[in-house]
């Protein structure tokens, strides 16, 4: 028996949770440096906005959130003296348990914030891998988020590992360091050693996915994925689009599994559709690696419908965080089209913002808005869809005989039927769309059967 065998396939002994939100809400301060000279897509006031959200994300009791202004990033404090003064006197003032530095801290700079501070300090990277770990539902999920976990604390080791202490104390894990071996030694090899397994796990359930993957191909199925930056309606439009009912709610971050339903679009043509997780700005490299088993339905994808809140004031600077996250997954638009997706435009009239402000970000086939709330939109959506998908698609007039039930099966499965006669006493005649991938095996299929095609 491996003694990380348990039932539901979680590996016991996982990290703590940052911050212990056992009981009332955590009372916690937002930091959000304003670097003189750092461009950024957004705004001052989207950023801290955003952040604030995240904090939200796991229902942090904020007590204040403050904008620093930093001249030059100091290397042992990330913010200057006069600052970090100021925000010591104000963490104890309002009784601030926690820090949120919406950055990336080193380990020296987070240690001696907190030193000056007595406040628990994290940076953005901790926070987000907060939110993940709580969100996380599935198996997979679960062992995603303990690897980016593990990689962001094997550089961090130079606090205790409270946990792994636990466990050593009570004996039998096989984790007791040999003699003579220091304590942080020990945590690292400890931490490396659970990374090869997570690894190893993940593998498994990777390959299992290509094999559902390659079945759908096989089934000549196209997929379809959303994505999107997060809270852009992803989830809201995937169930408008499936019905089905997949979490969605005000709150960032709310999917962080893959979900994947096939759906059928108007002229019956079947395709899967999957809805997973969101983006953010400065997405933890290491997440997106730990991701990349579930995002590889985006890879593999036929068609990307890239979902924006084009209510959102911040929508322009959210669409290139996407389009990066993209690009670090090896998707390129010219490899896979792109749709966008313009969502909540019942919102619009509210916050004052037109479409017309709006432009495509990068290369993309066309930009529909929709509401995924009210359903405006969505049956174009779905035409575009089916247009699309048929663009390098071929049309073709096939005769079918009575006696060939299967191949009628066979055009619904992997062709589009456009339309078809009235059957009379030869059989029927069906006008069919068939694109490249499934050309040769029509041909093959229908050979001598073939009238006309637009060839
Ligand atoms: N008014 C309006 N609200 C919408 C629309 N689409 C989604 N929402 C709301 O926006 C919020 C986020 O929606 P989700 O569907 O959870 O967003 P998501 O992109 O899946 O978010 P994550 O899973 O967190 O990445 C929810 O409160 C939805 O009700 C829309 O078309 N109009
Ligand atoms: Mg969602």
């Amino acid at each position: 028996m491996s003694e990380f065998d348990d039932e539901d396939g979680r590996l016991p002994g996982g990290p703590k949770p940052f911050i212990d939100r056992q009981e009332k809400p955590t009372r916690t301060g937002l930091i959000c440096p304003d670097v003189r000279g750092k461009s950024s897509y957004h705004s001052l006031e989207a950023r801290q906005a955003e952040f604030e959200g995240l904090a939200e994300a796991i229902r942090l009791d904020i007590a204040f959130s403050d904008v620093v202004k930093v001249r030059d990033i100091r290397p042992a404090t990330y913010i200057g003296a006069g600052h970090v003064e100021t925000i010591a006197e104000r963490v104890k003032a309002e009784e601030v348990e926690l820090l949120l530095v919406d950055t990336a801290l080193s380990p020296i700079q987070q240690r001696n914030l907190e030193r000056e501070t007595g406040a628990k300090v994290l940076d953005r990277t901790a926070l987000i891998l907060e939110i993940f770990g709580e969100r996380a539902a599935t198996r997979e999920g679960v062992l995603q988020v303990e690897l980016a976990h593990l990689n962001y604390q094997k550089g961090r080791l130079v606090r205790s590992w409270t946990h792994l202490e636990r466990q050593r104390g009570s004996g039998g894990m096989g984790f007791m360091g040999g003699p003579g071996e220091t304590q942080i030694e020990s945590d690292r090899r400890q931490i490396t050693e659970r990374i090869v397994l997570l690894e190893d796990r993940l593998d498994k359930v990777k390959k299992t996915r290509a094999q559902q993957r390659q079945q759908r191909t096989r089934a000549a199925i196209p997929v379809v994925a959303l994505v999107g930056y997060t809270n852009a309606g992803k989830s809201t439009l995937f169930n408008r689009l499936t019905g089905a009912g997949v979490f969605a709610e005000d709150l960032l971050f709310a999917t962080l599994d893959t979900t994947i339903r096939k759906i059928e679009l108007p002229h019956g043509r079947e395709v899967m559709l999957s809805d997973t997780v969101g983006f953010v700005a400065d997405l933890p490299h290491d997440l997106v690696a730990a991701f990349r088993a579930t995002l590889e339905e985006v890879v593999d994808a036929d068609i990307i419908l890239h979902v924006r809140d084009i209510a959102n004031p911040d929508h322009a600077g959210q669409a290139q965080d996407v389009l990066t996250v993209l690009d670090e997954l090896g998707v390129s638009s010219e490899k896979t089209p792109v749709i966008e997706v313009w969502n909540k435009v019942d919102l619009l009239s509210e916050t004052g913002l037109v479409l017309g402000s709006a432009a495509p970000a990068g290369k993309v086939l066309a930009s529909v808005p929709v509401s995924a709330h009210t359903g405006q939109g969505i049956e174009d959506l779905k035409d575009l869809i089916e247009r699309s998908l048929g663009e390098q698609a071929r049309t073709y007039h096939v005769h079918v005989p009575h006696s060939a039930g299967s191949d009628i099966g066979w055009l619904h499965s992997h062709a589009e039927v456009v339309s078809r006669d009235e059957p009379n006493e030869r059989g029927q005649d069906y006008v069919v769309r068939v694109d490249p991938r499934h050309r040769t095996a029509f041909l093959e299929r229908f050979n001598g059967r073939i009238a006309t095609s637009d060839l």
